[in-house]
């Protein structure tokens, strides 16, 4: 399979470079392009990719087409390509760009047909093999002719079916939630650095318990009747202990309502981009 990528900045990075690591493709398998060529020559030199001359032979070339510039150019870009993709299956990662609009965009570039278009929410942990990757399918694509698309985010973490109607909860959940868990880590880490520890080593043990407690939950959500989170939370807390009195705190200064805040704020602006 060949794998072409329009756009090489963090996204586009992030993934081809799992999918390489993950060995579902060889770097020489990859078509990059970027409109600011030294983001997609370095990224060629480090998978040892190629490097194309323009959109189009990205499009042409690759059997699977991830589309990942900014939601504000992707529809132009779309159609700049769009009589390139008689063989090509095209992903977009856009924030708030509905399938209907990526079509349309489509249809307009090329010569009246509408793409084969599949829309994904991965995150930047594609890049460790540890993304959460939400899919929903244009009208041109059946599961099974989504299969390579699956492939490609199973290669760089989880992947789930998901409505369109519900992407951008999706897009809260998991595309930009690791910016706030990384808000968590560093506010944690600097509490430990006013508390004496090295700011390095504070993020250390900060991360390496956040992945636990990540780990032990998705353990129990695998399982059939597993423990759920505030179970979990409820093992740490020892009567009179320590935790308990963290979580007290935490309540106290309004950790549960800012976290919702937050998630309502990142909803809001992904149906805005959708206009
Ligand atoms: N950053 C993140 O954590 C996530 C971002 N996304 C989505 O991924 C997409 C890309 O975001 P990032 O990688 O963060 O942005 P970025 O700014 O790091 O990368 C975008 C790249 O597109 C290039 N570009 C701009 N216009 C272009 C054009 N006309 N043709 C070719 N290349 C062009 C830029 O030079 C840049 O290298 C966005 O649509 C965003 O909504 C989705 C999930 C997570
Ligand atoms: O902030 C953004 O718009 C993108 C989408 C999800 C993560 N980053």
């Amino acid at each position: 399979m060949r794998i072409g990528f329009i756009g090489c900045g963090a996204m586009g990075g992030a993934i081809a470079r799992g999918a390489v690591a993950a060995g579902l493709v060889d770097g020489g398998q990859m078509l990059l392009y970027d409109s600011y060529l030294p983001s997609a020559e370095a990224l060629a030199g480090e998978l040892g990719a190629q490097v194309a001359s323009g959109a189009a032979d990205v499009a042409g070339g690759a059997d699977l087409l991830v589309l990942a510039v900014k939601p504000n150019v992707i529809e132009a870009v779309l159609a700049d390509v769009a009589s390139h993709l008689d063989q090509t299956l095209v992903v977009s990662i856009a924030a708030g760009i509905p399938l209907a609009r990526l079509e349309a965009a489509s249809r307009a570039g090329g010569s009246g047909e509408v793409a084969r278009v599949v829309r994904a929410m991965p995150n930047l942990a594609a890049s460790v093999g540890q993304a959460m990757t939400g899919l929903a399918l244009g009208t041109r694509v059946s599961e099974p002719e989504a299969e390579p698309v699956r492939a490609l985010f199973e290669a760089v973490g989880r992947v789930a079916m998901v409505p369109e109607s519900l992407f951008s909860p999706f897009v809260a959940m998991a595309g930009s939630s690791p910016a706030f868990a990384l808000e968590y880590a560093d506010s944690l880490a600097r509490a430990g650095v006013a508390a004496g520890l090295t700011k390095r080593a504070a993020l250390e043990y900060a991360a390496q318990a956040m992945r636990g407690a990540a780990e032990l939950l998705l353990s129990e959500l695998d399982k059939q009747g597993g423990r759920s989170a505030a179970d979990l939370i409820d093992a740490v807390c020892s009567p009179g202990g320590t935790t308990v009195a963290g979580m007290m705190a935490l309540d106290g200064a309004g950790f549960r309502a800012a976290t919702e805040a937050a998630v309502a704020a990142t909803i809001a602006r992904d149906r805005e981009l959708a206009g």
